[in-house]
């Protein structure tokens, strides 16, 4: 029996370049990823990732889009984690550290994949290039995909 926790992930991309969180603590902690995280009660997927970026980053979204729905199952875990992934392009603000995130921008040839988990690596080429996808990952603990499959969609 599983059960499936919403989380929200959010990604800014400017020419040339995309911000990422050094996640300070909790789940994730010491990888590099996008913003995000849990729903509140009453929020759409939309409002929450919008809010999660705003705390996590002080920015304030002014254009995104939904291109991602990845489902993780982990090992010997009962829940599902269903990410939705956004990616931003305009924005307002600057980039400011908070208790969860340091930000720090990378140029695109430049992504610390070997410090972020294990699927970015996988679908992030698909965000940049704005392919909508969907995707399911099993993870063997933090670092290990012993499963996945990952496929561009024309709506998600
Ligand atoms: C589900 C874990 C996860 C993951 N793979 C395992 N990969 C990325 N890039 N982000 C993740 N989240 C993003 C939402 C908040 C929790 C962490």
């Amino acid at each position: 029996m599983f059960t499936t926790k919403l989380l929200t992930l959010a990604l800014v991309v400017q020419p040339g370049r995309v911000l990422l969180g050094m996640k300070k603590r909790g789940f994730g902690a010491g990888k590099w990823n996008g913003f995000g995280g849990k729903l509140q009660r009453g929020e759409t997927i939309e409002q929450a990732a919008k809010r999660e970026l705003l705390e996590e980053s002080g920015l304030v979204v002014d254009s995104m889009e939904k291109l991602g729905n990845i489902k993780f199952e982990f090992v010997g875990e009962t829940e599902i984690l269903d990410v939705h992934i956004f990616r931003v392009d305009s924005f307002e603000g600057q980039p400011t550290e908070s208790d969860e995130m340091r930000p720090q921008w990378f140029d695109l040839d430049k992504i610390p994949f070997g410090q972020m988990w294990a699927d970015d690596i996988l679908w992030f080429p698909m965000m940049l290039q704005r392919k909508k996808f969907l995707g399911y990952f099993k993870f063997q603990g933090h670092d290990l995909i012993v499963e996945h499959k990952l496929e561009e969609v024309k709506e998600l």
